[in-house]
């Protein structure tokens, strides 16, 4: 198998008798768009600092792109390109001159550092304003040149900290797209961390949930679903007249449903381990009603994640 870009093993860092990140165990392959998403203080942005060698483990071990970041952090920082959630730029110089001063301090000879710089401006949709002092550039545009910075050493991996944070909604849109086509287009690795959900569903193609510290659950949506609502994966929602007894009976029979719920007359919500829906609507035209709807809730990423705070126990498979 691919040896992972990020792999963390077991990784706990500690403060006084505080655990800002607890046994952390994480792998993160080659053209992946993860996200790590967490409410304030869970540990992200901890977890990202001894993936780049700036903070050191108490316990356990960081690897990325296959090199030990506590051993040889500087090794990382050539390759990995970080945007911190509040990048800094020299304000007295324009966007091209910030890029270029960057592309030199990583050894870029300057006629390459001039190409690139205009290249990435360009790409993160700044050409307008390469020429513009960076103090005067707004918020959503000081994180596109952020981008533009951390690509310009052309890194494999990237890693994001609360990238959006402060950028109006149509700036979001246009910063994940970007981040899309990174990936799509050029086989980068993204690292994000957030802990606006939709952002995050977006873009990712795997989640890792992160709370105190812990990494609570990770997988693709439709494996955190399949964790967390495991009686009810799939809720079918039916308008079919009439809804009798004995349709009921039928219903709750069928293998893989586990709850029938009347919800008026007419309606009902079928609770079940998998996908149904085929079969339920046959037994109910079977049955003689008439099926006026039919169809398939989906969980979204903020039901994953809001059942974790809602205090209910998670499914333990049975
Ligand atoms: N240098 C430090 N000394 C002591 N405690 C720290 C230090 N750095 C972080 N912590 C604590 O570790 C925990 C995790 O913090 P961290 O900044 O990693 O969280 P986060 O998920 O990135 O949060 P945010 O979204 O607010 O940035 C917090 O309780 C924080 O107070």
């Amino acid at each position: 198998m691919q040896e992972p870009i990020i792999n963390l093993n077991q990784v706990t860092k500690q403060y006084d008798n505080h655990f800002a990140v607890k046994d952390l165990s994480l792998s993160i392959h080659k053209g992946e768009v993860f996200g790590l998403l967490g409410p304030n203080g869970a540990g992200k942005t901890t977890s990202i600092l001894m993936m780049l060698g700036l903070s050191e483990p108490t316990s356990g071990s960081v690897q990325v792109l296959g090199i030990n970041s506590t051993k040889y952090p500087i090794e990382v920082k050539r390759k990995v390109g970080y945007l911190p959630d509040n990048v800094g730029f020299y304000a007295n110089m324009t966007g091209i001159d910030n890029l270029i001063f960057t592309a030199r301090l990583n050894g870029i000879p300057k006629h390459i550092a001039k190409e690139r710089a205009e290249a990435l401006l360009e790409k993160v949709g700044l050409k307008h304003a390469a020429l513009k002092k960076a103090g005067t550039y707004s918020r959503g545009m000081r994180q596109r040149l952020g981008l533009a910075d951390v690509l310009i050493k052309n890194p494999d991996v990237i890693i994001l900290d609360e990238p959006t944070l402060g950028i109006d909604p149509e700036g979001v849109r246009d910063f994940l797209n970007l981040i899309n086509s990174l990936n799509k287009d050029e086989g980068i690795t993204v690292l994000l961390c957030s802990h606006h959900l939709h952002q995050v569903q977006q873009v990712c193609d795997r989640v890792g949930i992160f709370v105190d510290g812990k990494l609570l659950a990770h997988g693709n949506i439709d494996e955190l679903v399949r964790q967390l609502f495991l009686k009810d994966t799939f809720v079918i929602h039916a308008v079919a007249s009439p809804v009798h007894d004995v349709l009921l009976e039928k219903i709750k029979a069928v293998p893989g449903v586990t709850t029938v719920e009347l919800l008026h007359d007419n309606s009902v919500d079928i609770h079940c381990e998998e996908d149904v829906s085929s079969l339920i609507s046959r037994l109910i035209v079977e049955s003689g009603s008439d099926l006026y709807q039919i169809n398939k809730r989906d969980f979204g990423l903020d039901e994953i994640y809001h059942r974790y705070f809602e205090g209910r126990e998670i499914n333990e498979p049975h």
